[in-house]
């Protein structure tokens, strides 16, 4: 069994991926662009390792690199086979934390690897991926599983099981991009701070109410709600969808949401007949004739 909430007649799994998973589960929707990805270590709250982190990196980029694909729906498997508790992720694995990053132990080929904080760069990928990324919460999303649920588009949660905190300065520990300061733009400072500074917990509905998760459902529901918001979100267009995230994105990300933004852009006037007589142009030796073209205003 993958996990309790996953109906195997709407998934299949990707097969140039699945063989080698330990740590994650990867499956594509059997008639829709959306796939599903999700921690599968549910006897430590889904806590990821580097080898975790290096899974859930290749399965975004294969999915990234679909062009039928619209969704991706990041989740937690569960429950715990130990005490039947839901997690989506409480973030970096302690137990192999070193001084310098999270280790390779147990991995006798990459044990000698310097420590790893690539989450960081999963968190990036999400944050440019052209796709919708929808964060499924059924259970706990805690330290640096919450700043992923952060980063994720949107956050559908489990309203019985899903719980919000922030560990990081427990553990001495700090994301301070955007599973911080992108959170304060999501629900204020006084609440980031609140988050971070005096560590509650928070239930489904609270986080609903403070803007940081998009809705709460029942936890039975949970993955069907999540398939459904696939399918919505695969009906619009393509081109929309990326300049609209892109769009949300290059107010907070400086020069580097500007480059995002701008490539599509670039990609949109290369579609164009202007574009494809500048390079004809070139290729066949003579000079651009672009009088056919306006200045449009
Ligand atoms: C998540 C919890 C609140 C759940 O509490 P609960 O009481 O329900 O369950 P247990 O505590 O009994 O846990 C069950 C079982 O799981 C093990 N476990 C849980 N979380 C982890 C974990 N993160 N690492 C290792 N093991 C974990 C737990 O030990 C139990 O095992 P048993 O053998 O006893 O059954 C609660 O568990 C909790 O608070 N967990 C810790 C949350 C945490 O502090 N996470 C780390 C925050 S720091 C981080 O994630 C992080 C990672 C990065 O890579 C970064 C990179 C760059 C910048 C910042 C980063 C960053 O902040």
């Amino acid at each position: 069994m993958v996990s309790e909430l996953f109906d195997e007649e709407q998934w299949e799994p990707v097969a140039d991926l699945n063989d080698e998973l330990e740590d994650i589960t990867y499956h594509r929707a059997v008639d829709a662009g959306t796939v599903r990805i999700a921690f599968d270590r549910p006897a430590v709250r889904n806590a990821f390792r580097p080898g975790t982190v290096d899974e859930l990196y290749d399965a975004l980029d294969h999915a990234k690199r679909q062009t039928d694909v619209g969704c991706i729906l990041l989740t937690g498997n569960g429950p715990s086979p130990k005490d039947g508790g839901w997690a989506f992720c409480s973030g970096g694995d302690q137990t192999i934390r070193g001084e310098d990053g999270y280790q390779y132990e147990g991995d006798e080929e990459r044990a000698s690897e310097q420590g790893r904080l690539h989450i960081l760069e999963v968190q990036r990928l999400i944050r440019h991926i052209p796709k919708v990324v929808v964060c499924v919460v059924p259970g706990w999303a805690v330290g640096g599983g919450h700043s992923l649920h952060v980063v994720c588009d949107l956050t559908l949660a489990s309203a019985e099981h899903a719980k919000f905190l922030q560990t990081d300065p427990d553990v001495a520990s700090y994301d301070a991009g955007f599973g911080s300061a992108y959170l304060a733009k999501q629900i204020g400072q006084k609440k980031a701070r609140e988050v971070f500074f005096l560590g509650k917990t928070y239930s489904a509905a609270e986080a609903a109410e403070m803007g940081m998760v998009n809705e709460a459902v029942p936890h039975e529901e949970l993955e069907a709600t999540a398939l459904e918001w696939g399918e919505r979100i695969n009906a619009k267009s393509p081109t929309a969808m990326r300049m609209l995230k892109y769009a949300f994105n290059m107010t907070d990300d400086g020069m580097v949401g500007q480059q995002v933004f701008a490539g599509e852009a670039t990609r949109l006037g290369y579609m164009t007949d202007e574009a494809k007589e500048g390079r004809d142009a070139f290729v066949e030796g003579r000079d651009p004739e672009f009088d056919d073209y306006p200045w449009h205003y």
